[in-house]
């Protein structure tokens, strides 16, 4: 068969794949638009919940019919023989069944599918062919084929890549300033990270551009499709390293087909807050350190004071008196207790012998009723609400943290640095963040809110009980009456679980990824570890990239303490051309030996190295983004230099660093993403991993401006150019 027998071929099938999806889509709308029609006003309570429900999943699954259009069919595989008698699976975003239920498209995550990311020259998995289909809207342009033939096989092919010809041409696209999914073009080495269990933690280390965070939001995608039940209704969590990444990632799954997932920053996990300040490496030491944990510990006990002699409390002419002892007493007790909790009992303790000591004064029966009836009364008295706030404070986390910061008595007593000290009302920093959690887990629940979790606990005990009734009533036992509760609760499917565990602190989630992991703090390591016990986790990260002074150097260091975990490694460099990451394989070699550079699957330009002086920077920089680009650049440079660069790109600041032509961005900011040409200043003023990781962001061209001698890895670099 020639190549445009080939293309006919495989047109008549995606156009008949396409059919299939109109219909099921089509069905799909005419159920719901039947659903709606059922749903004028009235009918039994219900019954309304019943059309409420079947609606919710209509238009979910319609969603992501819709979200399917763009490339629905992208693969073939051929098992047995290359005839008739052999077998042909296409390979799609979702899987799809004939009105006969026999599947014409395979969900390209159904164990059916693996082959077609799986099958190497020397380990074809029974394949014959594997072949790429390329579509431009419902029209096949091209097929690229992969024969397997044992026979043939050499040495070479044994590191080969699946399906060369569309890898690279996805590679050669420019790129959008988002990301896009690769379900077609997913690699071996990332295929056995994605389809990894569900159950202990992933560590998955691998040089910059190997494809870790595209690898790990398909993973989430595989998680959700293949243990469904597990995770949908405890959600799973991405933590990436800031604001910017979370958008630049957060086409790939709803693309996929997935919505209900999580993507938050470390400054984003306290809910209600999103700290964006750092703050200077010494500090961030500091906070980060796990000694820290300790720390807040003895901030909080701080806070829980006895006075120094017996508590004296004036209530008009009486005078009344708790002894030492007994305040001591009602410490102890109340300490073994989160601080909130912990306030309660003490009050109590100090209202009982205040009132045992005015029935004394007064001479009254020491009668219980009585007795309580005064604590009631005593507990009114702004005097005695004084004296016990003095002494054992309610506090909220940002309280307990905001005045230990801003005391140097307070860190003091908590054994911590006065470097910490900051005005009251400093903005919250990303390292913040952690502690504010853990004040929140020493604090525990203030009272109230405490008796409304058990009034909510109540009705929603309730509400399942309800549930269940509808569902065996309606013949529906084969729903899960919690799931159906949840649903009836929130009113809809707007309130997913996405959206209740984004609000709830105390959230566990089924599964939680971080990205950019090398970044967090032990304390970070803290405060994730805690929403989720069961520690099914994906980490995916570089050592080799290790910016923060608080980061890793190993996994082990912060992950041994929590968890046994299993390490995959990625080894090919999908974005930048083996010219430039030879240059970044200098840098790594001084600044991280141990690690290994990663090999590119491209050839390039080589990058450029330019002199400037201060005087010829602006016109330098001005003809390199001025020039008319077929793609996006990014400018990087230090914090020291941010606002100096920022005066020659006004526009650049402006504009979103996501969408603008040219973006303007810090080391730190230009974490995990990649632009079609960088252009780095002042390398001689980054820290080697910066210098790493800025150079590394280029798909396709690279300038490093220096003013003074370049640093000497780079010096090496350029003689070879
Ligand atoms: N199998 C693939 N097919 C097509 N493109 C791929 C593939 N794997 C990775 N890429 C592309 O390579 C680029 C780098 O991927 P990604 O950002 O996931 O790498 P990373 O390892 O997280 O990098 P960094 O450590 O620098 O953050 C992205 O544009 C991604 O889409």
């Amino acid at each position: 068969m020639n190549p445009r027998q080939d293309i006919q071929l495989e047109q008549d099938r995606v156009s008949v794949l396409y059919h299939r999806l109109d219909t099921v889509r089509e069905r799909t709308e005419q159920a719901l638009a039947a659903e709606h029609a059922r749903g004028e006003p009235g009918g039994t309570r219900q019954a309304r919940v019943e059309r409420e429900i079947a609606a919710g999943e209509y238009a979910r699954r319609l969603a992501h019919l819709n979200a399917v259009e763009r490339g629905l069919c992208f693969g073939r595989i051929d098992l047995g023989r290359l005839d008739e008698s052999g077998e042909a699976l296409y390979i799609g975003r979702i899987g799809l069944r004939n009105d006969d239920h026999e599947t014409v498209l395979v969900d390209w995550r159904a164990p059916a599918a693996r082959p077609f990311y799986a099958a190497t020259p020397s380990a074809p998995a029974g394949l014959v062919r594997r072949r790429h289909l390329r579509t431009k809207g419902r029209t096949v342009v091209g097929v690229d084929d992969e024969i397997f033939d044992l026979a043939k096989i050499s040495d070479g092919d044994r590191n080969a890549l699946v399906g060369e010809a569309a890898l690279l041409a996805a590679l050669e696209r420019g790129r959008t300033g988002r990301m896009g999914d690769v379900v077609a073009t997913i690699q071996t080495e990332q295929d056995r990270v994605i389809r990894s269990g569900l159950h202990g933690t992933l560590v998955v280390q691998g040089g910059p551009g190997t494809g870790k965070t595209v690898a790990a939001l398909h993973r989430a995608a595989y998680l959700l499709y293949t243990y469904r039940d597990a995770l949908e209704r405890r959600g799973v969590l991405v933590v990436g390293p800031n604001a910017i990444f979370s958008r630049y990632i957060e086409q790939v799954l709803p693309a996929l087909g997935e919505t209900d997932v999580v993507l938050s920053s470390v400054g984003e996990l306290f809910p209600g807050l999103a700290a964006t300040h750092v703050d200077p490496p010494e500090i961030a030491v500091i906070k980060g350190d796990l000694a820290m944990a300790e720390a807040m510990a003895r901030a909080v006990a701080d806070r829980q004071r006895v006075p120094k002699k017996d508590l004296e409390i004036e209530l008009g002419a009486l005078t009344l008196v708790v002894p030492h002892a007994v305040c001591v007493q009602a410490r102890k007790r109340a300490s073994r207790h989160p601080h909130n909790v912990g306030r309660k009992l003490f009050t109590l303790d100090l209202l009982r012998a205040l009132a045992r000591d005015e029935a004394r004064q007064l001479d009254a029966p020491d009668d219980p009723e009585d007795l309580e009836y005064a604590r009631k009364l005593l507990w009114q008295e702004p005097q005695v609400k004084a004296a016990v706030d003095g002494l054992w404070p309610a506090l909220t986390p940002y309280r307990l943290v905001a005045e230990l910061f801003a005391d140097g008595e307070r860190l003091a007593a908590a054994k911590l640095s006065q470097a910490l000290l900051r005005p009251l009302d400093a903005p919250w920093t990303v390292d913040d963040v952690p502690l504010l959690d853990e004040a929140a887990e020493l604090l525990g629940e203030e009272p109230r809110t405490q008796a409304e979790r058990r009034a909510a606990e109540r009705a929603r005990a309730e509400e399942e009980l309800y549930a269940r009734e509808v569902l065996t009533i309606t013949g529906q036992e084969d729903i899960d009456a919690a799931a159906f509760a949840d649903w009836h609760h929130d009113q809809g499917p707007d309130r997913s679980t996405a959206s209740r565990a984004v609000a709830d602190r105390a959230w566990i989630y089924g599964h939680v990824i971080v990205d950019e992991a090398q970044e967090l703090s032990a304390m970070a390591w803290r405060m994730v570890m805690r929403r989720v016990p069961t520690r099914s986790m994906t980490i995916v990260g570089d050592l080799g990239q290790t910016g923060s002074p608080a980061g890793a150097r190993s996994w082990g260091e912060m992950l041994d303490g929590y968890v046994r975990w299993r390490e995959e490694r990625l080894t090919v460099n999908y974005r930048s051309p083996k010219e430039i990451m030879d240059v970044a394989a200098a840098v790594l070699h001084e600044v991280a030996p141990d690690q290994e550079p990663p090999r590119s699957v491209r050839h390039g330009e080589p990058p450029h190295f330019i002199q400037v002086t201060p005087q010829t920077l602006p016109n330098v920089l001005a003809g390199l983004v001025d020039t008319p680009a077929d793609g996006r650049i990014a400018v990087i440079t230090t914090a020291e230099r941010y606002a100096e660069v920022a005066a020659l790109l006004p526009k650049a600041v402006r504009l979103d660093p996501l969408d603008s032509p040219v973006a303007l961005l810090t080391v730190t900011r230009s974490k995990g993403l990649e632009f079609d040409e960088v252009v780095v200043v002042a390398p001689e003023e980054m820290a080697g991993r910066e210098l790493y990781v800025a150079i590394t962001r280029a798909t396709r061209r690279l300038t490093v401006l220096h003013q003074g001698e370049l640093p000497a890895t780079l010096r090496g670099a350029t003689r070879g150019v």
